[in-house]
């Protein structure tokens, strides 16, 4: 097994890389980089094994629509340009919905993509995209193999219960389920977790992954037990652009009092919410901290009221609580998002040790709390050139 594996993972906000050496499985990306900022001010940056720097570059800003799909035919063409002589093997990417029918990584294939093009209107921030990048590997090479990695399916274990809505039955046994995302970080989370904090990682556990997209999932025995997200990826925490669990009825109210059409209303839960939405400042938790605006502070203090109040709501799926971990870009970066959401949980038994958070240390419990606080920087890349390598061997 020689050459290259390419991963590809399209978010919200950010088109992630990286390239693999197929036959190294436990070595670092040879080069790994993301554009992030879509939607704004995007930035290409990549960086190889070594840390490295190749690049950082600020990109043209580009209209929303267009955005992610210019974006890929740049990085293509830049991955060509440093592949080094060579080739390669197979490119393995995210893709957000897999369904009721796909869970496990799938080789790709024109039925497949069909079956995928299903479900873009239940992720319409992540699913075109994500096929859009599947078509335009296919157009640059045609003969590579590509395989899907699904967030969906991760959370396959979950208690039944925790995936219904209280719907009619007719409803859900069509697929109208809670079917969870973020699977491919909360399964990179769960393969690191008993090199931090040993076997209390088979126990009660709560990961948030808090990025631009945000879900929470409590595990026990590293699986998937309850999470956040639901039927889409709109449900749960207050996100970047997206406003999370919702009264029902306001859909119903725009729908019937305000006149606004399914487009309007897609734009506004999924694009004109959240961070964004409630501040009327900008998506990026970065520009909020910074900013003197009260609306950035009542934006903040309701991602992290929000945040509270869902982790709260999932512990009884798991009946205590043993750890917790932040990942993901706000997670992994923000000490205040941190330590405010830990601060309406003492109550839980949560301590926060200051210093630590401050300087985005592995383990910030303080040290009388017997909860393990942890922040672990996730990584998707690692999950889908895993499922590449065991979809090659013969
Ligand atoms: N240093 C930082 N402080 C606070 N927030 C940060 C920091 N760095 C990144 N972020 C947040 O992380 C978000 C991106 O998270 P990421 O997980 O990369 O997003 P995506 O959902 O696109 O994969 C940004 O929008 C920003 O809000
Ligand atoms: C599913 C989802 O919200 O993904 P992201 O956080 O990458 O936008
Ligand atoms: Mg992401």
């Amino acid at each position: 097994m020689t050459g290259d594996i390419l991963t590809l993972n399209a978010g919200s906000s950010s088109l992630k890389f990286a390239i693999f050496e197929a036959e190294q499985p436990d070595a670092r990306p040879r080069i790994s980089g993301k554009i992030s900022g879509i939607g704004g001010a995007p930035v290409f940056s990549a960086k190889d094994a070594a840390g490295i720097a190749l690049t950082s570059t600020q990109l043209a800003r580009l209209s929303p629509a267009s955005s992610h799909e210019e974006l890929i035919a740049l990085l293509l063409d830049w991955v060509e340009r440093h592949l080094g002589g060579r080739s390669l093997t197979m490119v393995g990417h995210r893709v957000v919905h897999g369904g009721r029918h796909f869970s496990q990584p799938v080789r790709l294939d024109d039925n497949v993509l069909r079956q995928l093009d299903e479900l873009v209107p239940l992720a319409p921030l992540h699913q075109p995209h994500n096929l859009a990048a599947i078509r335009a590997v296919a157009k640059w090479l045609p003969d590579l193999p590509q395989i899907a990695c699904f967030d969906t399916g991760f959370h396959r274990t979950q208690d039944p219960l925790a995936t219904l809505f209280a719907l009619p039955r007719a409803l859900s046994d069509e697929g109208v389920i809670r079917y969870g995302f973020h699977g491919l970080s909360y399964d990179y989370i769960a393969s690191v977790l008993p090199d931090h904090i040993g076997a209390k990682a088979e126990g009660r556990v709560i990961v948030a992954h808090l990025g631009n997209g945000a879900s929470m999932c409590a595990m026990q025995n590293r699986r998937s037990v309850a999470t956040s997200m639901g039927f889409t990826a709109l449900d749960g925490l207050m996100m970047g652009r997206r406003c999370g669990a919702l009264d029902p009825g306001v859909v119903l109210y725009l729908l019937q009092s305000k006149g606004m059409d399914a487009t309007q209303i897609e734009a506004l839960l999924y694009q004109q919410s959240g961070l964004l939405g409630v501040s009327g400042i900008s998506n990026d938790m970065r520009v909020l901290e910074d900013s003197d605006a009260q609306s950035a502070r009542d934006a903040i203090d309701l991602y992290v009221y929000r945040a509270a109040s869902t982790l709260a709501g999932l512990v009884p799926a798991i009946g205590g609580l043993d750890a917790l971990v932040f990942t993901a870009g706000i997670g992994e970066n923000s000490a205040h998002v941190r330590r405010a959401i830990c601060d309406r949980l003492q109550w839980l038994g949560i301590g926060v040790d200051e210093a630590a958070n401050d300087a985005n240390e592995i383990r910030i419990s303080s040290a009388d709390c017997a909860i393990d606080v942890l922040v672990l920087p996730t990584d998707e890349e690692a999950v889908i050139a895993a499922a590449c390598r065991t979809l090659m061997e013969p």
